[in-house]
């Protein structure tokens, strides 16, 4: 796999979860796949599950690891063409992606959506550039519009803790204090379209997703009516997406965190999050505390879905 930026870089789904269960059983089966293989890892946002789970997949697989926070200790870059770099950024994006693909034989990407141009977030100009210039396979961290290892660790999770063969999965939007992504969203809803399940997105009017991430999920505005026998709900925030509000709050209404009342209406749901979550703004205590809440192990599934791309890559170098 040369890279792995959305859900059909994996190819078959099945037989991808296939190799994610058989890594759960045994973590360290192809220790030796990533002797003498490099990863570096390169942050431009902050991170605590996929710095800490990819870091903890590529030693799973033998491999050397270094880390990068761009803009925290590296020279301050500059990303844009053409910009006469007389300011406060003594390198260009463009010498230094090449130069960090000489150190290492695999590259992962955080970087989220700016919010200053829905085009250039929606191009995805920032990973594109590492997968054209760095000379290296790359795989995303989240990147604008997608956070791909988390939605392969939902439905991994998912995939263990449903009842059904085609359970009913709901993603919520909820209120935050801050304009986020919608990566998380967008790719939760790629995933899962890619799926037979259920497939319902409930959030208030404006905050409808791209078209090409709400596929054929059923959209509905009323959220009570949306958990109705729910199996899954996946709550998130996102900024709204849709003409001159890109990236704006638009809402903070509280009555969509997610409560006891909502999960009443659910058929026993499990709550599910890609964590950090603003508690009582997402969800209340008591339900992000309750017996149904699953997003510790979701978070624990971040190794396993790391582990299953980085060994692909890995095979891939040959
Ligand atoms: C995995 C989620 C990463 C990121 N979350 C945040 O930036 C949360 C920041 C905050 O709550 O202030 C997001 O929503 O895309
Ligand atoms: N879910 C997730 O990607 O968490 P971090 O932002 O802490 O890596």
């Amino acid at each position: 796999m040369k890279q792995f930026t959305c859900v059909h870089d994996l190819g078959d789904l099945k037989s991808a979860l296939d190799e994610a269960f058989e890594i759960k059983k045994d973590k360290f089966k192809y220790v030796e796949l990533g002797r003498n293989k490099t990863l570096m890892m390169i942050f431009f946002n902050s991170s605590l599950r996929t710095r800490l789970s990819t870091h903890k997949a590529a030693m799973n697989l033998g491999m050397n690891v270094m880390v990068l926070d761009i803009n925290q200790g590296a020279w301050k870059l500059e990303t844009e063409r053409g910009v006469i770099m007389d300011g406060d950024k003594p390198e260009h994006l463009l010498e230094a992606i090449p130069v960090m693909g000489c150190y290492c034989d695999i590259i992962g990407v955080r970087s989220f959506a700016r919010f200053e141009d829905r085009e250039y977030d929606y191009n995805e100009v920032i990973i594109n550039q590492f997968i054209e210039h760095s000379g290296r396979p790359v795989f995303s961290m989240e990147a604008a519009t997608r956070h791909p290892l988390q939605s392969f660790a939902d439905l991994i999770t998912i995939e263990e803790y449903k009842k059904t063969a085609r359970p009913k999965v709901v993603m919520t939007w909820a209120p935050h204090p801050r304009a986020l992504p919608q990566a998380v969203p967008n790719s939760f809803a790629e995933w899962m379209n890619a799926t037979d399940y259920e497939f319902v997105i409930t959030h208030p009017e404006g905050y409808e997703l791209a078209p090409e991430f709400v596929g054929n999920a059923r959209v509905e505005y009323d959220q009570m009516k949306a958990f109705e026998g729910a199996d899954f709900i996946y709550a998130k925030n996102w900024a709204a997406y849709t003409g001159d509000n890109y990236g704006r709050v638009l809402s903070k209404d509280m009555d969509w965190t997610v409560s006891n009342k909502h999960m009443s209406v659910t058929n026993n749901a499990y709550f599910m999050h890609c964590l950090p979550v603003r508690r009582n703004m997402i969800v209340t205590d008591s339900v992000i505390e309750g017996p149904q809440s699953i997003v510790i192990p979701e978070a624990a599934n971040r190794e396993i879905s790391a582990t299953v791309v980085l060994k692909r890559m890995i095979e891939g170098l040959k």
